[in-house]
């Protein structure tokens, strides 16, 4: 009995005792889901947090979050849990070379940014301590992004100290020629007379000591002086169209009026004419009816006064409408020699542009569009005649130091004298065009071989004879002249290489000479 007893009270007391186990099992596991739970939520944070670096990834950790909300599917979760592990491993090699190549970009940049010359010493400095900077490895982009932020920094200093020093920007030699040339084409640019002095002031300008803005608005100015020719041209031309166009209204207007007083005239005058020829059937009858010589002699005289009445009126008529077709023609005549004076004045204006168009406005002589036409004219009288055709270049020998000497308007007088001596040693037959800057160009046909360097030579000894006074300073200003006559069968295009080839023999045979092409 006390047996069973006591097993009966063990057996409560393992009871009870499985009873307080369970308990203890309980807290504890109540215990490890709240930090299982801790972990999970821990996760679902950190994986937000990688979020942006891979698609694959946030996918993968979008699902995991999902599954992971869900207490109860964790078990399912597990092998992604793996896939995961290697995506995130591969993602962080990517992201440890990307940051390294990043790194060499940065370097490579600022090498760059270090070459720019106009960066202030003492950024100069930061930039090279930067540049040490950059050799140590990045471990995170947390340490690129600053990296790239001190670059953009350095690079927006120098923009800053650039644009305040834009109004200085430094002339270039290429400026200087491009001002050089603009002056040398406005030279061969015929202005119109108010416009002039501008011109001549641009041309001064140009020539002389130049800025870039200087520049600028020496290209605006003449493009403003252009558009205001081709808007006085324009204004010119409308003006006449309109002229043209009031004269031909005029005009047109008395064709019609008379055109319609002739048709009212014509009715009128058929009229007439039915009547004149009833009075006359009338007179007829009268003779055959009537027997009695007085009643006859009654009835012919009102007939014979109505006829005359008629003819009369006829005779009118016919005198008005002469005075209308006067008055018209006088006036179409008034109109049309309107038009023609109009024509007549337009036609001399368009001659002298043309005219002007074709000469060198500095020196008056003609220009290389009127030289391109000569040299075409005797090209084709030496085919056709077969008479020989020479052509000689000449350029002023150092003409530059005139300029540095003593100034460029100097320089524009000395063209001009050399250009009226060059003219006026030459026969009417013979021709000089200035070709451009200091260099003149003569066609000289029917000259023979013989007789060419005579020629050349005295022309070039008249430009040495000018007695040129500069700042009270006596100037010998000499010519280098190359020439060459067509051959058979050559173009004159090549004719003129081979002067220009003799030319430049002159030149470098030491100036103040006569080089011929044979
Ligand atoms: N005053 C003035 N000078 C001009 C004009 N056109 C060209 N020039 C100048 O002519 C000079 C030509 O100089 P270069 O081509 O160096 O020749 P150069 O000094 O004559 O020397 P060589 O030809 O070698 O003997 C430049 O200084 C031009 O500015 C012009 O219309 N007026």
């Amino acid at each position: 009995m006390n047996d069973s007893n006591n097993t009966v009270s063990q057996i409560a007391l393992l009871k009870q005792k499985l009873g307080s186990a369970k308990i203890a099992l309980e807290g504890i596991n109540n215990e490890h889901n709240g930090k299982l739970e801790q972990l999970i939520h821990f996760i679902g944070q950190l994986s937000l947090a990688c979020k942006g670096q891979n698609l694959e990834l946030d996918n993968k950790l979008a699902k995991l979050r999902h599954r992971l909300h869900n207490f109860d599917s964790i078990d399912e979760a597990l092998p992604e849990l793996l896939s995961i592990e290697k995506l995130l491993q591969s993602q962080y090699r990517q992201t440890m070379t990307q940051l390294e190549e990043s790194r060499g970009s940065l370097s490579t940049l600022i090498g760059q940014i270090q070459r720019i010359n106009s960066a202030p010493e003492k950024l100069k400095k930061e930039i090279n301590y930067f540049k040490q900077e950059l050799t140590k490895p990045f471990h995170t982009v947390w340490d690129y992004i600053p990296k790239m932020e001190a670059m953009i920094r350095f690079y927006e200093q120098i923009l800053h100290d650039e644009l305040l020093q834009s109004d200085h920007y430094e002339i270039l030699p290429h400026h200087v020629q491009l001002a050089r040339e603009l002056a040398t084409e406005i030279s061969e640019i015929e202005f119109r007379k108010d416009q002039r002095d501008q011109v001549l002031v641009l041309k001064e300008v140009l020539q002389g000591d130049i800025s870039l803005d200087i520049l600028l608005e020496s290209y605006h100015t003449v493009l403003s002086l252009l558009l205001e020719n081709i808007a006085h041209e324009k204004s010119a031309s409308q003006d006449f169209l309109y002229a043209l166009n009031d004269a031909l209204t005029v005009v047109r207007d008395v064709v019609n009026s008379s055109h319609n007083n002739n048709q009212r005239s014509n009715q009128i005058k058929q009229q007439l004419n039915k009547e004149i020829n009833l009075r006359v059937n009338n007179a007829d009858c009268i003779l055959v009816d009537v027997n009695n010589s007085t009643e006859l002699k009654v009835q012919l005289t009102s007939q014979l006064s109505a006829l005359k009445e008629a003819l009369s009126r006829k005779e009118a008529l016919e005198q008005r409408e002469q005075n209308i077709l006067k008055k018209s023609i006088d006036s179409m005549r008034k109109e049309l020699n309107n038009i023609t004076q109009e024509a007549n004045s337009y036609k001399e204006k368009l001659f002298e542009h043309q005219k002007l168009n074709l000469l060198d406005p500095l020196t008056q002589l003609a220009n290389r569009t009127a030289l391109e036409d000569r040299m075409e004219q005797e090209y084709r009288n030496h085919i056709r005649f077969k008479t020989p055709l020479w052509i000689a270049i000449t350029d002023i020998d150092h003409f530059k130091s005139v300029n540095d000497s003593f100034g460029h308007t100097t320089g524009d007088k000395t063209l001009q004298v050399i250009a009226m001596a060059l003219k006026n040693s030459l026969r009417e037959s013979e021709f000089v065009a200035r070709y451009g800057g200091e260099e003149f160009v003569l066609l000289l046909p029917d000259v023979n071989e013989e007789h060419i360097s005579q020629l050349l030579n005295r022309v070039r000894e008249k430009i040495k004879n000018i007695p040129f006074r500069f700042k009270n300073q006596r100037i010998t200003v000499t010519l280098s002249i190359g020439a060459a006559q067509v051959m058979d069968h050559e173009s004159i295009e090549d004719t003129f290489e081979r002067a220009d080839a003799a030319l430049y023999r002159a030149k470098s045979n030491g100036r103040d000479r006569i080089v011929i092409d044979l």
